[in-house]
């Protein structure tokens, strides 16, 4: 039997909270397989990425009407149907509670049905449903490691703007690889000359995207590329490319010059190489499966102009986009990724040429991973100088770094800091 969009939106659920896997993946996988329209796709979508952001909430609201803990996935059709009549105005209560009740029969016999039913019923009626929990960690359904963080190094007034401003849907983010290209519904970016923003859309389906005049990419991380410095001849390192959307960024800048993109997994130096294809830059890259935490091992002393480690991270800054990396992170992650962000730094920091240039960037908001590995890096690297980075809107320089959290101008989070090697 082909599976409904409701049906498929809780397969990928149970494979997010029961599998640990990630959300962008398990719908990737699973929408390939089905045979549903594009805009069942994007209710699938909305499904899965509403009960992962308010997967706490959610459960707030059910609990009263629980006199028993039901099984995981009927817990989750719970979940997902309630999230539909609290949040999605444009689906009708009836068709959320009818569907669920087909889906409980369908896996578990009609006593099951019977169980979901009830308590649907029972939450419609009471007053409950109108009412808010206090707490941040159930309003926002964030994780308390990552709210304490949050309130130490924000404060508690801008830590609630930033989660207001979480709740809040992305818009999308284009940037322009023809500069003259005309992109319907979309405006310019605030924050730099690249990029174009647009409400919603499926660019990636337009014909500015397959011909490569346009590519898909947030304006903070838009703002790398330029500060480079590339006047076209440079041999360049990009030290975490994958999937080479700064790598294609930065070789729209090349002339004579080329870029030698790394990362780890081979699937992911393919994207680089489709993603070089189709914006017409292919010539400027080539791409290596190597780690660069041995990058001088690699290469050697002083082989680059420039050095890009955009290093793996804890990715919190993109938790508007992908929801569910809030429930991926134990307190040690961050200080672990340190170690490692540090170390692709020392590695690289002995193959940059004197005189090069080389750019630390995360997209993450917390200081282990941003402010403390620059200043533990110049502390042992005296060879290097802070480059201080300007930008016209100052509320988004911290130390002469870029800082932007997610609030501030509606992006992913995201930092960069830039060194000069003397
Ligand atoms: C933040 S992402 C890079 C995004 C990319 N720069 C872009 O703009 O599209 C970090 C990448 O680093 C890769 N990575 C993680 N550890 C690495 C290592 N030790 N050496 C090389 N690449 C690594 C990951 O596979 C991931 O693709």
């Amino acid at each position: 039997m082909k599976k409904n969009a409701r049906q498929i939106a809780l397969d990928v659920l149970n494979d997010i909270f029961g599998n640990d896997a990630y959300a962008n993946i398990s719908l990737d996988r699973n929408l390939r397989d089905s045979e549903l329209s594009p805009v069942d796709k994007n209710f699938v979508t909305a499904l899965v990425y509403g009960v992962v952001s308010k997967k706490a909430l959610l459960e707030w609201h059910i609990a009263p009407f629980l006199k028993k803990q039901p099984k995981p996935w009927a817990k989750m059709l719970l979940l997902l149907t309630v999230d539909q009549i609290l949040f999605m105005d444009k689906v009708p209560t009836s068709a959320a509670v009818d569907e669920a009740v087909k889906i409980a029969k369908r896996h578990d016999g009609q006593a099951t049905a019977n169980f979901i039913n009830a308590v649907l019923r029972n939450f419609m009626r009471s007053d409950h449903r109108n009412e808010e929990p206090k707490d941040w960690e159930t309003k926002y359904s964030m994780p308390k490691l990552l709210l304490d963080k949050m309130v130490r190094q924000f404060g508690g007034k801008r830590t609630g703007e930033i989660l207001e401003s979480l709740e809040v849907p992305s818009h999308v983010s284009l940037r322009k690889v023809d500069p003259n290209v005309i992109v319907a519904d979309s405006c310019p970016s605030v924050l730099t000359e690249s990029a174009l923003i647009a409400d919603s859309g499926n660019f990636a389906a337009t014909e500015a995207f397959k011909e490569g005049k346009i590519t898909i990419q947030d304006e903070s991380s838009q703002l790398v590329a330029p500060l480079l410095e590339i006047a076209g001849g440079e041999n360049i390192l990009d030290a975490c490319a994958a999937p080479g959307g700064k790598t294609t960024h930065m070789a729209q800048y090349l002339t004579t010059g080329h870029i030698t993109a790394l990362d780890l997994y081979d699937h992911k130096l393919e994207l680089i190489r489709q993603n070089a294809e189709r914006l017409h830059v292919a010539d400027k890259i080539t791409t290596q499966n190597a780690d660069a935490t041995q990058i001088f091992e690699t290469f050697g002393e002083e082989k680059f102009d420039r050095i890009l480690v955009d290093a793996p991270c804890s990715g919190i800054g993109l938790i508007r986009r992908k929801p569910d990396v809030r429930y991926r992170k134990e307190s040690s992650d961050f200080l672990n990724l340190q170690e490692i962000q540090l170390e692709i730094l020392a590695s690289a920091s002995k193959s940059l040429k004197k005189s090069g240039i080389m750019i630390y960037s995360t997209c993450t908001i917390f200081d282990e991973e941003n402010f403390d590995v620059v200043h533990k890096f110049l502390e042992t690297h005296p060879d290097f100088e802070q480059v201080e980075i300007s930008h016209e809107k100052s509320n988004l320089i911290k130390e002469g770094c870029i800082f932007i959290t997610p609030e501030l101008y509606h992006t992913d989070g995201f930092f960069v800091a830039k060194f000069k090697k003397n």
